[in-house]
This record gives C-alpha cells, structure tokens and sequence, in this order.
C-alpha cells in the first residue's frame, strides 16, 4: 500500500502546535512549539525530566497529548494514527540502546527492515529485487558496514551496532528520523564517525537528535531547540544557546558548559 507522503510546501515537515502532556497532573509538556524544517538536522537538549522523551513518544504515537496538534507534513495528522502508521507514513525512532537481531548477519538486518513484516523473513529471505538489493547496498554504503555485510551483528562493537540500527531505519526510507543519544557508550572515533554518519543523513531525510554530550551537539548542529520544563525555552545556534542567560542557568550551567 502507497502511503500518503508529508506536504511540505513550506517547508516544515513537523508541526507541534500547543502540545500538552500530563501525567497525574504532572506537565510533561507544557503548551510546546516546536517546528522542524525538512532535511534539517536539529539537536534537542534538556535537563533530565525536561520533555525530551514525552516528546518523542508524542510523535511517535506512544504517548496521546492532553491538548495540541501534531502534523507530519501540512497534511497528515499524526494524533489520528497508530504506531505502526506513523512509522509506514515515515517516521522511524533510535532509542538509545540498539536492539539489532545479534544472530543475523549485517545483511540480514537490513533485509528485515526492508520488510517492515518480521514474521515473513525466512520465507523472503530469497526473492529480494535488483532494486531491494541495491537498496541493502547502498544503506551498507551510507552506515560504513559495507566488508561486515556477512558478519553477526552479535559480533560488531556498540558503535557498529548503533550504526547497524540506524541503517535498519533507513531500508524502510523514512522522511524524519528521531534519534536518541547516540553517542552515548561510544569511542572517540565512533562518536566522530556517526556525527558524520547523521550529518549526511540531513538533506534526504529530517533528523531530529536527543543528546546529553555537548562536545557532540556542537560538531552536528545548526540548530538546538532547548527543552525546559515540557516547553521549548530558547532556539537557536550552539553559540546563542549557550550564551542564552536563561540555559546557562537551568541547564548548561549545571553541566559546567
Ligand atoms: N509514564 C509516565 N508517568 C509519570 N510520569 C512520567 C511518565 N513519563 C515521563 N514522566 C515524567 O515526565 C517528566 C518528563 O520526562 P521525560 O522522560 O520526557 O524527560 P527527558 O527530558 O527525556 O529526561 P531524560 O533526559 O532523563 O531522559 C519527568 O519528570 C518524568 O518523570
């Protein structure tokens, strides 16, 4: 089935407008904006407990709002599917501890992905396309694990198994991607390989990253959205944020930034 694709005539491929969450009369979100340009690469920070996890949830159909509207596109609204909808419509979400199938090869991984039905994958698992295998090759390409394409993916470093998942993602061509902390756990040179990995990401796809490591958040972003408190307290570059009165106190200040 042919899924409708996001309106983004202006430019904007999510729109949360007004976005409340509360749990037990707790705000989660509080009255949230937050708009995010296609093939952007936007970085979202917070203290803990600021909204970022609510948020994704929201986006994603784990959570329902209170109050608000979220749209993909000018078109689709998200708060009328489910989560299996929102991710054929186009969204695809990392969390951060990588959940890839450890006794299946690289390239078995992605073949899953591409077949968005698990259960059916033995019985595919031999009538792939030119054109589906083109697409496995080019997401091996895009996630550097072209020479471990026939290796368990048990056997791979959490670095290459971040990369693996994020590549499980892509098979299934998503618009938007939500991508939580990857660069926690990481060595150096992992760190830097998926800050080029998502830089690259932008443009063809929206990315949107949740991330504690600011060493990090500045080598990706052009924009940061700072969560405060389930709203959006301050929007900019790294450089605004963190000279922003009200971050410094609330958030970097207390991480020494
Ligand atoms: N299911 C829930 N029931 C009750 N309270 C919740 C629930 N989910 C989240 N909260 C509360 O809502 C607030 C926001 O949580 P959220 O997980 O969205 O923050 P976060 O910014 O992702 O934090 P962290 O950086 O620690 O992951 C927190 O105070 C949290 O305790």
């Amino acid at each position: 089935m042919n899924y409708p694709k996001p309106d983004t005539t202006h430019g904007v491929i999510l729109y949360m407008e007004d976005v409340s969450v509360s749990f037990d009369g707790f705000k989660a979100l509080n009255n949230l904006n937050l708009y995010i340009n296609d093939g952007e690469l936007r970085c979202l920070i917070g203290a803990n407990g600021a909204g970022k996890t609510t948020l994704m949830d929201v986006i994603t159909g784990m959570t329902r709002p209170d109050a608000g509207t979220v749209n993909f596109g000018q078109n689709i609204d998200l708060l009328k599917l489910n989560q299996e909808q929102i991710a054929r419509y186009g969204i695809g979400r990392k969390f951060q501890k990588p959940t890839v199938f450890e006794a299946l090869t690289v390239y078995e991984n992605l073949y899953l992905s591409l077949h968005m039905d698990k259960r059916l994958w033995a019985t595919l698992l031999h009538k792939l396309s030119g054109e589906q295998r083109d697409d496995i090759d080019q997401v091996l390409e895009t996630i550097g694990l072209v020479s471990m394409r026939n290796r368990y993916a048990g056997e791979l470093s959490h670095g290459q198994k971040q990369w693996l998942e994020i590549g499980m993602l892509l098979a299934a061509k998503p618009r938007l991607l939500l991508v939580d902390e990857p660069a926690a756990g990481l060595t150096v040179q992992e760190v830097e390989r998926t800050a080029e990995l998502l830089t690259s990401l932008a443009g063809e796809h929206s990315v949107v990253v949740v991330e504690h490591d600011m060493s990090f958040v500045r080598s990706i972003a052009k924009t940061v959205t700072v969560l405060h408190q389930g709203s959006v307290l301050a929007e900019g570059s790294m450089d605004y944020v963190q000279s922003h009165p009200e971050v410094k106190r609330v958030y970097l200040g207390e991480e020494g930034v």
